[in-house]
């Protein structure tokens, strides 16, 4: 028999077993606490295999910016996932998609609405509107904060993807949505065994152990539901000439969409409203657990905003230049607290030697996101919430910007950021994120972090006297949310409380 030798090493990791390979290895929840002790006795880049697929974890950024940034090409495809992918249906979405036609049209339309500064731009209103109505649904209802962030997220993203404005309770697309993202995180790759036994996918449903694919059909009617319905709402809004201007009315418009367009829009929609959502929420419930642990940032903060923006007025869009302070404490959130934390995978084309490492075609290549931002290598003191360290001082640079690494690598770049990242060296383009655009993945949650900060102070509850301090524990899932706590939210003035009673509209 001839057996092609391999070029060269696979990267290191931890040794396998005859005939099953690395199968006990591939962790099942929170894999970034295996991927980093991996990282530190492997090195940064490990290789496990699992039933002949090979898995690359990167465990640093620079890596990961030389191999999926700079050989963007080889590196930006995705693998099939059996289970979300293939038997629950959100293969046709933009995050799941394998190189193609579909994917050069979905994100030239993503890139059409949130790409740039001046498509964003529309909707800062939107966003300022909508937080407006979040900061009076928390003075009302503080203890349900978790509820409004989402949704809050919910009717920004809605009104943007559909032109849909959302019912004050208990909306039915809010909510259909809310499930849908929460299913497709609990089922990241590698939680249920057909995604790592792919073959299992043929397995009858009454076969024992096959209860996935109960949950599977579950989970698809809820997405199928989630992608028609409100593109159908749409559709009918046009035909009846009410249709306000949106990301689907605009692709829609014209006469003889083609079916194939129809899907392609339809599934655009989706994708913007899928991996906008969740991650947004997660981010902002963040923001509330720092401020409730980290009052002295919080006041520092506040401090900046009351210089800047004064006692009559809301902060808005037009100040965030002013507020650098502000800004680098989103940044600070958005390190501190990883929304992916091992990214989605990206699948290898073609062969390639990396580093001296033989990475075969085919391969998942993994960043351990989580890691990234807490590097020490990268960050100084990495478990300390410290906003100063993105702001020059003293003659010492800012440290790395961390939208260089929490929105993934390459040609699959979270499209909610800026497709040029991947087109230039990313370090310099990141350099002028603030001067060159705002984008929408983190407008929202600058906004909201300015405002609530400007009305509100956040604070640990006190109960039977005594003062609860949240724990830092992230839910599992491949979005991770921190675990839910309750923190204390009042009116800092009766001047902030009249600034959130203020009319929204
Ligand atoms: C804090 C907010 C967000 C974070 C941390 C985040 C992070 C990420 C990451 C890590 C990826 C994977 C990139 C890769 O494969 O290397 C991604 C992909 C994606 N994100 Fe985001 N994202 C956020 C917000 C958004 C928003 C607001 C939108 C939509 C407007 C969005 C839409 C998407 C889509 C559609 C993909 C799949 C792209 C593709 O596969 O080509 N995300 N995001």
């Amino acid at each position: 028999v001839v057996t092609k030798k391999n070029p060269a090493p696979y990267p290191p990791g931890p040794r396998g077993w005859p005939l099953i390979g690395n199968v006990l290895d591939m962790p099942r929840v929170n894999p970034w606490v295996a991927f980093t002790e991996w990282g530190q006795q492997y090195g940064d880049i490990t290789h496990i295999e699992v039933l002949g697929r090979h898995i690359i974890v990167l465990n640093s950024v620079k890596i990961a910016m030389e191999m999926m940034d700079r050989k963007s090409t080889l590196y930006s495809d995705r693998p099939v996932f059996p289970m979300v992918g293939e038997l629950v249906g959100w293969k046709d979405s933009l995050a799941f998609l394998s190189h193609g036609d579909q994917l050069r049209r979905q994100r030239r339309n993503l890139q059409r609405v949130i790409g740039s500064r001046a498509a964003v731009d529309v909707y800062n209103a939107i966003e300022e509107v909508e937080t407006l109505r979040f900061l009076k649904c928390v003075l009302a209802k503080p203890d349900r904060l978790r509820e409004h962030i989402r949704h809050t997220t919910g009717a920004i993203i809605l009104r943007i993807s559909h032109g849909y404005e959302v019912k004050e309770n208990d909306d039915p697309f809010v909510d259909l949505a809310d499930r849908v993202t929460t299913e497709v995180s609990q089922g990241q790759l590698g939680t249920f065994l057909v995604d790592i036994l792919p073959f299992l996918v043929k397995v009858p449903a009454w076969f024992p152990g096959a209860g996935f694919k109960r949950i599977a059909r579950e989970w698809r009617g809820a997405l199928e539901e989630m992608v028609s319905a409100p593109h159908d709402f749409v559709k009918d809004q046009m035909a009846a000439g009410t249709a306000p201007t949106s990301f689907t009315s605009n692709l829609l418009e014209g006469s003889n969409i083609s079916a194939e367009e129809d899907h392609t829009v339809k599934w655009s929609a989706f994708s913007l409203y899928a991996g906008g959502s969740d991650t947004t929420v997660s981010a902002l419930y963040s923001f509330f657990l720092a401020m409730t642990l980290f009052p002295d940032v919080q006041k520092k903060a506040q401090a900046e905003i009351d210089a800047v923006v004064g006692p009559d007025r809301l902060p808005s869009f037009a100040d965030r230049d002013y507020l650098p302070y502000t800004e680098a404490l989103v940044k600070e959130v958005l390190r501190w607290s990883v929304v992916i934390p091992t990214g989605i995978p990206h699948c290898v084309t073609k062969d390639d030697i990396h580093d001296g490492y033989y990475i075969p075609k085919g391969s998942l290549v993994m960043p351990n996101i989580s890691f990234m931002l807490n590097d020490p290598r990268t960050y100084a003191n990495p478990s300390q919430f410290n906003p100063e360290r993105f702001l020059a001082k003293d003659g010492k640079e800012p440290e790395t910007e961390p939208r260089t690494i929490c929105f993934g690598f390459g040609r699959r770049i979270c499209p909610g950021v800026s497709d040029s990242h991947q087109l230039t060296n990313n370090i310099l383009t990141f350099a002028c994120f603030s001067c060159t655009g705002i984008y929408l993945a983190e407008a929202s949650i600058w906004i909201s972090t300015a405002m609530s900060l400007a009305v509100f102070d956040i604070s640990k509850v006190i109960e039977n006297g005594v003062e609860i301090t949240p724990e830092v524990e992230p839910l599992p899932g491949g979005i991770s949310h921190p675990k839910p706590f309750k923190c204390s939210i009042k009116p800092r003035s009766a001047t902030a409380l009249g600034l959130i009673e203020q009319d929204a509209n």
